[in-house]
């Protein structure tokens, strides 16, 4: 089947049996083949072909509702819903988003991105429905990695206690990105391997129904039918909660899905119909995937397996980081990892090959890794929290309420801060600096290069008054020569990496190559400018702020962050502070709006985070140096 010419999931309808097995074995075969040109995630989407097609053969999207959890294996859903023509433009600039997209589909109800979200959207839309007595059927679809997220957990207990229709499908594949954790991840595992307790309840029940009502005998059997349910499966634990508990059911049995899918639709209350699923069915090097290196992939070549990996300038950003930690942990026992179900993005799995009892991967569980830091913190640990900038997002009443108010020894190693391309608004990380420089004791880092990150990783696991984040962008460094020996960056300072007169540029991170070569090009045109290293972000450096405003040279700050209360702000509060009202300051950063996906190169264009849109503002400021002169 031609799957670009699907424009509506409707045709599902008069498909059975083999055209239905034939279609999920064409699907498969698109996956692989589109994917490996464009990236993307893999894994996730070729476990959930069967289940996403029973889906939209069952139910009426976009009148039924389903909201995907993550949302980084809807691209059958995608498929399925017209939008196979574009997979070619999958994640990349003004192309077909990685995750559900409002805009791009009526059948994309929910937007996700971020894990564990999906049930109390749900439990919000079937509300909606009940008060405005509506019946569309509402199904969320998660998977036993979202299910550790600590929302997922919140709205399960909520679901139950309200008892309304709705239909949880719980995605098991084991896995999260690497293998899942947790004593939940247990639960289920003693879930699969459960019989088919609905089939023994139905029959059951129509025993019992044959005792005569009342009496001795009749509460005996209903008793009787509670033991069953404790003796035959521990989908207790969602029945305890207040949810019909079906399954386990084989993912890729089309008919084992319709038959439980159909039932969990007459099934009043919330449904969990637990679904066992392969990440990665139907391609080898996927389904065998021990760690997560297929959750994601770049491109690659299908035959071999091989990724086909972009030539890097320098080391991994992440691995620096970890490997600095190592070398850290040998002479340090108090140093502890911690990292939200992010093990292999973050590169910690060599940490944790030589320190296996001093990395702690806690599950899709942010808040909880940022107060167990805080708590390691009070037994004099050394707890270093490794964390992307957009996840870090879910701990902020802990970093405010339990790290920063009680000054704790909490290192937070920011990974993925900036624009990361591909997985678009849900994952730009680039509101840390505005969220972390505001906060009573909190001290923020941002390395110019590989080599100075491993400078300030060592610095902050040596700073001891208070938490402190050291913030690096997505991918490899810029190819410095590393030193061999581990040195202290003095915080609070910044670093002049070009003299001149005419305008400063306070250039963070990643602004500093674009500063540099709008540099070259401002020299030519008569312009010297001052180009600095602004690596510490808080506290700023208060003495060359000073010193420049009193010169009266302009100030043009640079970071690849929220404008709005970053960086660029901090420096004009110090300056008005300071008195200086007549200083000439601009500011460049992340506009106030989400910054869809994209490479970074092609989004920089877009907010002109460019060396040409420096020189352009840089003549904006100069003329406002001059009017003011006379
Ligand atoms: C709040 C948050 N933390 C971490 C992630 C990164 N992440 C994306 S998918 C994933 C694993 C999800 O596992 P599961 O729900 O089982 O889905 P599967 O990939 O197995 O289909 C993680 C940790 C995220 N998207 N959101
Ligand atoms: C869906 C999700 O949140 C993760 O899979 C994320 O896409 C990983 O990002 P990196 O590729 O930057 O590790
Ligand atoms: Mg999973």
């Amino acid at each position: 089947m031609n799957l670009e010419s699907i424009e509506d999931p409707k045709f599902l309808k008069e498909l059975e049996g083999e055209q239905l097995e034939e279609l999920a074995e064409s699907i498969r075969t698109f996956l692989i083949e589109k994917i490996s040109k464009t990236g993307g995630h893999l894994g996730p989407n070729l476990g959930v072909v069967e289940l996403t097609l029973v889906l939209h053969k069952l139910f009426e999207s976009p009148k039924d509702k389903f909201i995907w959890d993550v949302g980084h294996q809807a691209y059958v859903h995608k498929i399925l819903t017209g939008r196979a023509d574009k997979f070619d433009t999958l994640k990349q600039y003004q192309g077909l988003c990685g995750f559900p997209k409002r805009s791009e589909s009526e059948h994309d109800v929910w937007e996700t991105g971020h894990s564990s979200t999906s049930l109390s959207a749900a439990m919000g839309m079937a509300t909606a429905r009940d008060l405005k007595k509506t019946d569309e059927e509402i199904v969320a679809i998660i998977g036993d990695g979202a299910l550790t997220g600590g929302m997922a957990l919140e709205a399960l207990n909520h679901i139950g206690h309200e008892q309304k229709d709705l239909i949880v499908i719980l995605n098991d594949n084991e896995m999260s990105i690497a293998p899942n954790v947790g004593a939940l991840h247990n639960v289920l595992g003693r879930l699969r391997t459960a019989g088919k307790y609905k089939r023994v309840k139905e029959e059951f029940e129509s025993l019992i129904k044959k005792v005569p009502a009342g009496g001795r005998l009749a509460s005996t059997a209903e008793r009787l039918k509670d033991c069953l349910k404790y003796m035959l499966v521990s989908g207790i634990f969602f029945e305890e909660l207040g949810f019909t508990y079906l399954g386990p059911v084989d993912g890729h049995s089309i008919e084992d899905l319709t038959e439980n899918i159909k039932y969990a639709r007459k099934t009043k209350g919330p449904v969990l119909v637990h679904v066992l699923t392969q990440k990665g069915k139907g391609y080898k090097p996927a389904e065998t995937d021990a760690i997560g290196t297929w959750h994601g992939p770049g491109p690659y070549k299908i035959e071999s397996g091989d990724f086909i990996k972009p030539a890097a300038s320098g080391p991994s950003y992440s691995k620096v980081v970890s490997e600095t930690l190592r070398t850290v942990a040998r002479k340090d026992e108090r140093l502890v990892v911690l990292t939200p179900a992010m093990t292999v993005g973050s590169k910690l799995e060599g940490f944790g090959e030589e320190f296996p009892d001093r990395l702690y991967d806690v599950g899709i569980a942010e808040q909880h890794a940022t107060t167990m830091a805080a708590g390691l913190a009070t037994q004099e640990m050394k707890p270093v929290l490794s964390i992307y900038s957009t996840f870090l997002q879910r701990a902020y009443d802990q970093l405010v309420h339990d790290v920063c108010r009680q000054n704790l020894n909490v290192v937070f190693a920011v990974d993925r801060s900036g624009l990361v391309g591909s997985d678009g608004e849900t994952h730009q990380g680039v509101f840390d600096i505005a969220f972390l420089r505001h906060l009573p004791n909190m001290v923020v880092l941002n390395p110019k290069d590989e080599n100075e990150l491993q400078h300030m990783v060592y610095t902050a696991t040596e700073y001891n008054e208070g938490p402190i984040a050291v913030r690096f962008p997505r991918g490899s460094g810029i190819g410095v020569p590393m030193d061999e020996e581990l040195q202290k960056i003095e915080i609070g300072t910044w670093e002049v990496l070009k003299e001149g007169k005419d305008v400063a540029i306070l250039a963070v991170g990643t602004m500093i190559p674009v500063a540099m070569k709008a540099a070259e090009q401002l020299i030519k045109q008569g312009v010297s400018p001052i180009i600095i290293n602004a690596r510490s972000i808080k506290p700023l450096d208060h003495g060359m702020i000073t010193e420049l405003v009193t010169k009266q040279i302009p100030i043009l700050t640079m970071e690849e962050g929220i404008i709005q209360g970053g960086f660029g702000s901090a420096v004009l509060e110090f300056v008005h502070d300071l008195g200086m009202h007549d200083a000439v300051i601009d500011r460049m950063g992340i506009p106030d709006r989400f910054i869809e996906h994209g490479s970074v190169s092609k989004l920089l264009e877009e907010i002109n985070l460019t060396p040409e849109g420096v020189i352009e503002r840089v003549f904006e400021m100069i003329p406002k140096k001059q009017q003011r002169a006379y």
